[in-house]
């Protein structure tokens, strides 16, 4: 009983207990004798992360942390942004997420609910959350983690993990949110023959069953956490947009694959344009991979170009598709309500049958924009993006699959392969480019960069709900950040000023929910209920 505070990640100071406090909590004889401060931790902490060698030894070592002591965790966090993201984020999170069961050490207060047993689902999360007021609550399935698939209730970690991400981007205080898995089964034979599997051993259950169960989940949510900011990630292709439109209009919800990419996607296409001195309507934008991300991107693009006065007609001539089938037609089979509306007529080509490679797309389209998210590595090849670059002076690349195993492309490559006229994102960091005497950075395209802004925005204003002038506002309030007129400019902010644009992202979506009265609390000045939402790591 008496050594509990210490067991406690939300309340543990550890040594930076004062000799009165240990007094008042029967800590005494229970510490080392020094009294350390919170900054002298955080040295000792960061000493500590930079002895280990390996990417996977270092998220070990914070999570021991982030375990310990939360605090403590997002005080170092806070202090190595951009150094840590990678580490504790995408990429080594995939590691983390393939080999979860097998590191297993504690289960970081997520709720794990189990398809088998509907009848427990409030229990479960009333259970974790404890005496808690959870104000943001992260899902996932586990069904289409990043690009890496199916990986049943290991996908705990990636809501583990974007939960931290909102902490240290936006100060989201970490005691108020709450990660949680629905193991639905997995259809991944290698967890299903793996004897250390923590998760369900049977296949994936879909359809009514399925159904009902995340109706349950969303209801039990709702009644227990009823100021709740809902967030899914990574869920398959199959369910991920289904679940978004049955809930959007009602409830405060966000899915991050399909709003949050289109949204970074599109507020990177507006820099690009920055930098090009071009016009979003002129573009012929090809998706690639039209999953939940590029069909989520594809439709904000999409609005983005009606917003500029294209009817919808007109706009929707700018867009392609192409996915495992190739370009996809009206007529092809098995195409997704989300394909369905850019699908193009055969007979708008004179050779529709050989259309079935993104070589052969590329050559009889001409696009001038290609965003990458089929989880193919390396489909983006030195043919494609020279065919690519010969039709238009600056073109916009991002291949964004995730982790870096998957990219569709190197930053490197593509500007060699584009002469430095490629602009250029990546989904995971990438390092500067060297070309031709020119230093490029390379801006990441990830959600990360929007995401914790978005649910600040929308916590901070208690909005009802999530709605498109919302989502724009916040592609349109990363602009500025960055000086277009400087040879190699990131077409994105980056990643050491983090804070910086979250708090510009959140300001854009509070203002558009309080302009729209969506705001269910009165709120006089929306910096003033930004700030009063955001947490410190201070003892
Ligand atoms: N950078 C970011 O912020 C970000 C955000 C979301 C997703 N992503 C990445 O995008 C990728 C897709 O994620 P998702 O959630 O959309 O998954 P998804 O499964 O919904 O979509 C993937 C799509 O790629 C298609 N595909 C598979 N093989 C293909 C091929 N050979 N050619 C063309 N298309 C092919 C699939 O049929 C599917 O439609 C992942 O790698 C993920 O990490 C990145
Ligand atoms: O998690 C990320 O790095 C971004 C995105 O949500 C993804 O699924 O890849
Ligand atoms: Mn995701």
């Amino acid at each position: 009983m008496t050594q509990s505070i210490l067991n406690d990640p939300f309340k543990n100071k550890g040594t930076a207990f004062t000799e009165q406090e240990r007094e008042q909590l029967s800590l005494v004889g229970i510490l080392p004798p020094a009294v350390q401060t919170l900054a002298e931790q955080a040295e000792q902490v960061y000493q500590q992360y930079q002895s280990k060698s390996s990417a996977l030894g270092k998220r070990t070592f914070l999570m021991s942390i982030f375990n310990e002591n939360r605090v403590l965790f997002f005080k170092v966090f806070s202090q190595h942004v951009a150094e840590f993201m990678p580490i504790v984020y995408d990429p080594t999170i995939a590691t983390t997420v393939e080999h979860y069961s097998e590191l297993f050490v504690q289960p970081q207060n997520a709720a794990f609910l189990a398809i088998d047993n509907p009848n427990s689902i409030e229990d479960s999360l009333r259970n974790a959350a404890g005496d808690r007021d959870i104000r943001l609550l992260c899902v996932t399935d586990g069904e289409g983690v990043l690009g890496i698939g199916d990986w049943g209730t290991q996908g705990v970690d990636i809501t583990v993990g974007k939960l931290m991400v909102y902490t240290a981007a936006a100060g989201i205080d970490p005691s108020q949110v709450l990660p949680v898995v629905i193991d639905a089964g997995t259809n991944n034979e290698s967890l299903l023959n793996n004897p250390l599997y923590l998760g369900l051993k049977q296949h994936r259950v879909r359809g009514k069953r399925y159904d009902q169960f995340i109706d349950q989940f969303v209801s039990a949510v709702e009644k227990l956490f009823p100021d709740v900011y809902l967030h899914f990630e990574d869920f398959g292709r199959s369910n991920a947009a289904n679940i978004l439109n049955r809930y959007k209009d009602s409830q405060l919800v966000f899915n991050d694959d399909i709003q949050g990419t289109g949204i970074i996607v599109l507020a990177g296409v507006l820099g690009a344009l920055n930098i090009s001195k071009q016009k979003l309507t002129d573009q012929t934008y090809l998706c690639f991979g039209a999953g939940s991300a590029g069909a989520g991107i594809t439709m904000r693009v999409y609005n983005e170009m009606i917003a500029e006065g294209l009817s919808p007609e007109d706009a929707k001539q700018h867009f392609y598709m192409v996915d495992k089938q190739g370009l996809l037609f009206t007529d092809t089979p098995d195409l997704t309500p989300e394909q369905k509306p850019f699908a193009r007529l055969r007979n708008e080509f004179a050779n529709p049958d050989s259309l079935t490679d993104l070589l052969s797309v590329v050559k009889a389209v001409h696009p001038t924009t290609l965003v990458g998210t089929s989880t193919q590595p390396g489909t983006f090849t030195e043919a494609v993006i020279k065919e690519m670059a010969a039709n238009t002076e600056r073109p916009i690349i991002f291949p964004i699959s995730n982790p870096t195993k998957l990219m569709e492309a190197g930053a490197a490559d593509l500007i060699k392969w584009t002469a430095g006229k490629g602009l250029i994102a990546t989904g995971v960091p990438s390092n500067d480019v060297q070309y031709h005497g020119i230093t490029y950075q390379i801006g990441q395209a990830n959600n990360a960069l929007i995401y914790p802004g978005l649910g600040l925005g929308a916590i901070a204003s208690s909005a009802s709900v999530l709605n498109d002038a919302m989502i724009s506002a916040a592609a349109h309030s990363l602009g500025g950040i960055v000086d277009p007129e400087q040879a190699g400019a990131a077409v994105l902010p980056p990643v050491t000023k983090l804070n910086q644009f979250s708090d510009n992202v959140a300001a854009a979506v509070a203002q558009s929910a309080v302009d729209q009265k969506l705001n269910q609390k009165p709120i006089k000045s929306v910096q003033e209920a930004i700030q009063k939402t955001q947490w410190q790591p201070a003892y």
